[in-house]
């Protein structure tokens, strides 16, 4: 089985819980979803160009690196044939930490495995300004660990309204880290920070997409 790599590369991790450490990306094409602000939407093109990689040479690739945090990501990974074969191959490598950023729409519990802890979700939920919010599935919730992390990436005031009530519905705090990431340029980020100090939201984390501040929005292989 092939798996189609649109990038490889070593760089800052920009987001989510080991955002400023050392990350080898490994970014898959093609995705179920259309986000509305989606930065990465080249990597969803039905014509994108892609190398081809077994999941023997995108390990080896890893290994060559010297990098020990790995983020799978795309486009949405979760849709690739026989991702969970690479997932498997890559933290059977117990030296390995793969972090998967997927969109909330498909069914986790399948890659969720119970012996492997080398392995976190950072699962987006998309509000209403990504309108996609139609696809999320709810029942994910259910399946996450304290390793992983639900990421709201909040364009608007309702998206932010809509991410508290989840997160006091489902506990979420208590059950997995969370995240609140602006849509770039969208919002301003003292009206989240206000947000969260008018429902003394503890234990969500504001982040920024680190890697924007380093190098253009648009630049690819960052
Ligand atoms: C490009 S996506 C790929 C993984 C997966 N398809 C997903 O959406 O989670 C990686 C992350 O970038 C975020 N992202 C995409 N476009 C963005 C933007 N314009 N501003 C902020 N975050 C963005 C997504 O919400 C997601 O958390
Ligand atoms: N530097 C950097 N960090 C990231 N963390 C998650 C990313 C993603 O596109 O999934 C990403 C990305 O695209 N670049
Ligand atoms: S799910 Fe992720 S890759 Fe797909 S369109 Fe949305 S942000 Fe882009
Ligand atoms: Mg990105």
């Amino acid at each position: 089985m092939n798996y189609k790599v649109v990038e490889k590369f070593v760089s800052i991790n920009g987001e989510g819980q080991r955002s400023g450490e050392l990350a080898v990306f490994i970014r898959l094409a093609g995705c179920n979803l259309r986000c509305s602000y989606c930065d990465t939407m080249w990597a969803n093109e039905e014509d994108v160009k892609f190398t081809p990689m077994s999941k023997e040479e995108v390990y080896d690739y890893i290994i060559s690196t010297g990098v020990k945090n790995i983020t799978l990501t795309g486009g949405e990974p979760l849709m690739a044939e026989e991702i969970s074969e690479l997932i498997d191959y890559i933290t059977r490598d117990e030296s390995l930490f793969l972090e998967i950023e997927t969109n909330g729409s498909i069914d986790i519990s399948p890659f969720r495995r119970k012996s492997v802890d080398n392995l976190s979700f950072t699962m987006d939920y998309k509000g209403g300004t990504s309108k996609m919010e139609k696809h999320m599935l709810l029942s994910n919730f259910e399946v996450l660990s304290p390793a992983d992390t639900v990421k709201y990436v909040v364009g608007s005031r309702e998206d932010l309204i809509k991410a508290r009530d989840l997160i006091e519905e489902y506990k979420l705090v208590e059950r997995c880290k969370v995240y609140f990431s602006s849509v770039y340029k969208e919002i301003e980020l003292d009206e989240i920070v206000e947000f969260m100090k008018e429902f003394n939201l503890n234990g969500v984390r504001l982040q920024l997409q680190m890697h924007k501040f380093i190098w253009d929005s648009e630049e690819r292989g960052v």
